[in-house]
């Protein structure tokens, strides 16, 4: 097989935080430029019922998981009956979860036999970990620079923009090409997204919302989960693995983009927040406050369709109205303080004419302002105080920011930022930040990139393999 690559985005969820886990509610997530990669190959082995997978992670030490899959048991489509040992390296949850599910599925569909050793590199964009100490390297032809760390995957700190569901979707990808393509017929999209949720939640230990796989595979979009006994009916042995990643799911991915014009800025914040904390706070509030807590249900949930509506509209105004909408952002693009003083000057000719921007930006007032109830009400950090401090200052100081808010499970991980840029911007936005806020806020070098998985061109990664 020839050598090729595949690479998936990060993510960051600017809508549907802890609402996204019911399959009742719309999540808005952007797919982000900082992506996970994977080159991979793969030759017959000497032993047609086996294969040697081994999965190369060269940026961190220690990066090398080696094993070995065989294919002799009876029933081989559960999750768990396919023979993978581990040979070589320390574990890698989330690594083997993909192997055992790709090679159940391939066992009960009967696709394909094993019997192909395969080399999988996996790289991935600087943005996902903090840069401390780590050295660049880049590719040959200069397309690709990435940071090279001294110690393991698990002790160096993240950004939190998904790198599990990345390198579960990148490397469900390459192994499905392997084991699953016959002839030209491209796998498609919905089998590997099935495929990588089920991995990623095997490998979790829990079956979470699944919005970073959705965006890893499909990009932007506004997200509505599947329905979680899905997953659960796989991991308990209930149903086979093809079975299941075969049906349709019935989820939500619609593509929405970012408006033209309209830049997405995120900020790491030094400290971090445990998701799994917030989420287990968050629901235990839900289940003892029922009536506290539809309320605010209901009110973030409108905000959350009002912010991914107004998005639309932008879009559709863009098209439509090209002239309008330039008028429009180029007079958005030079206010700050539009957190508090955006409506003080319009009369009711220049609302109609701006509604689309309007809701927006009210959707993220609305938004963050649901999300400090909850903080109050759950106790779980959400928006906390100095988070709420953060990101009036940032709307303050930044020309164009139309809201901020903190993106997912919200506390002390992230801000997420909109900012409506000058029609000439192309390059990184210069922020005019005053040093108190740059000393608690690292901007990431990153922005939407919409696409999710997608193939890349291997020339790119030569001399890094
Ligand atoms: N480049 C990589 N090479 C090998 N394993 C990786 C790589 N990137 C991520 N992983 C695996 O994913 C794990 C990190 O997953 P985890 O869910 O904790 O973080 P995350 O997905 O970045 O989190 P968040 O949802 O907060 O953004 C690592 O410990 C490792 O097992
Ligand atoms: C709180 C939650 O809705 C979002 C978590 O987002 P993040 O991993 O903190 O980016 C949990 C989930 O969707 O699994």
């Amino acid at each position: 097989m020839v050598l090729q690559a595949f690479s998936a985005p990060g993510k960051a969820l600017l809508a549907g935080g802890y609402l996204v886990l019911d399959p009742e509610y719309n999540s808005y997530v952007t797919a982000l430029s900082s992506r996970m990669h994977c080159v991979f190959d793969s030759h017959p082995s000497e032993n047609e019922l086996k294969s040697i997978v081994s999965i190369l992670s060269p940026q961190f030490a220690y990066g090398k998981w080696v094993y070995e899959v065989g294919s002799n048991s009876d029933s081989k489509d559960r999750i768990d009956s396919v023979d993978v040992h581990q040979i070589e390296g320390p574990s890698n949850p989330f690594v083997e979860s993909v192997i055992r599910v790709i090679t159940a599925y391939v066992g009960g569909s009967d696709i394909q036999k094993f019997g192909d050793d395969i080399l999988i590199t996996i790289f991935l964009d600087p943005e996902y970990h903090t840069r401390d100490g780590a050295q660049a390297q880049t590719s040959s032809n200069g397309k690709r620079q990435f940071l090279y760390h001294q110690e393991d995957i698990t002790s160096v700190p993240k950004t939190g923009l998904g790198s599990s569901a990345g390198l579960v979707t990148v490397l469900t990808a390459a192994l499905a090409q392997i084991y699953i393509k016959k002839s030209d017929i491209d796998i498609p999209l919905d089998l590997i997204h099935n495929l990588a949720q089920i991995a990623h939640c095997y490998a979790q230990g829990k079956i979470g919302s699944g919005f970073d796989v959705a965006a890893a595979v499909y990009g932007s979009i506004k997200y509505r989960r599947f329905d979680p006994e899905l997953i659960a009916d796989v991991i308990d042995g209930a149903k086979s693995v093809a079975e299941t990643a075969n049906r349709e799911w019935n989820f939500g991915h619609q593509v929405v983009l970012l408006p033209p014009r309209v830049r997405l800025v995120m900020g790491d914040i030094k400290g971090g927040s445990n998701t799994p904390k917030l989420v287990s706070l968050v629901l235990n509030w839900k289940n003892s406050k029922p009536s506290e807590s539809d309320v605010v249900y209901e009110k973030l949930n409108n905000a959350n369709e009002l912010l991914i509506a107004s998005l639309q509209a932008l879009n559709a105004l863009h098209e439509e109205n090209p002239e309008l909408y330039d008028e429009m952002m180029d007079y958005f693009s030079q206010l700050t303080q539009l957190q508090t003083h955006w409506y003080l000057g319009f009369n009711d000719n220049l609302k109609e004419r701006y509604l689309a921007m309007l809701g927006l930006i009210s959707a993220i007032r609305s938004i963050r302002s649901q999300m400090r109830t909850m903080t109050r009400l759950s106790a779980a950090s959400i928006e906390p105080i100095p988070q709420t401090f953060l990101l009036n200052q940032l709307a303050a100081q930044v020309p164009g920011c139309i809201g901020g808010v903190v993106p997912g499970a919200g506390g002390y991980d992230a801000v997420a930022l909109l900012v409506v840029t000058s029609k000439e911007a192309s390059g990184p936005l210069a922020l005019p930040l005053e040093p108190e806020v740059e000393h608690r806020v690292s901007m990431l070098q990153l922005r939407e990139e919409a696409q999710g998985l997608k193939p890349e061109d291997v020339k790119n990664y030569t001399g890094l393999l």
